[in-house]
């Protein structure tokens, strides 16, 4: 969708372009009252401090949108479209070693391990959940959040143009 479109559509219309960003419903109608927009960079600037700080209910719902990292990505949503997009090439050994690190991160958080991944090799997606492992449980609720918004502002770029 064109910028111009997207300041405006009907609220509606700019909730569903905006959903398989984020699925945060305070998100998005911040994103969409935010409306209109000068530029995407102005609207991908506004993904990263929307609606902030998320909450935990909030970020484990966005959560169940993500399939875990380095794991098949089926069916036809925009939401898997993305995924698919970002989740980087695997070999069999960083798939397995990306299924470990996948369990001993669920096993210490009690949630899907979460990385922006676009733009990242499955060697640094794994180092990186090395070091998240030795978070708190606060500083780690940061960090999904950040990396949840992250993944949104990559999104909406990708899905309105200028
Ligand atoms: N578990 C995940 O981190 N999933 C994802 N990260 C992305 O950047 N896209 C995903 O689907």
């Amino acid at each position: 969708m064109l910028l111009k479109e997207f300041n405006s559509t009907s609220r509606d219309e700019a909730a569903a372009t905006v959903k398989p960003a984020l699925d945060i419903a305070r998100w998005i109608d911040a994103i969409v009252d935010g409306r209109p927009y000068a530029s995407v960079d102005a609207l991908t600037a506004a993904a990263l401090d929307a609606a902030a700080p998320l909450s935990e209910a909030e970020l484990d719902g966005a959560l169940a949108h993500h399939p875990r990292i380095g794991a098949k990505v089926d069916g036809t949503s925009a939401e898997a479209a993305h995924s698919r997009r970002e989740q980087p090439s695997v070999d069999d050994a960083a798939r397995a070693a990306l299924a470990e690190g996948n369990r001993a991160y669920e096993a210490r958080f009690d949630r899907v391990y979460l990385v922006r991944a676009a733009g990242r090799s499955a060697e640094e997606i794994l180092a990186l959940l090395q070091q998240r492992l030795g978070n708190t449980d606060e500083q780690e609720l940061a960090v999904v959040d950040q990396q949840l918004r992250e993944i949104a502002a990559l999104r909406l770029s990708a899905a309105i143009e200028t």
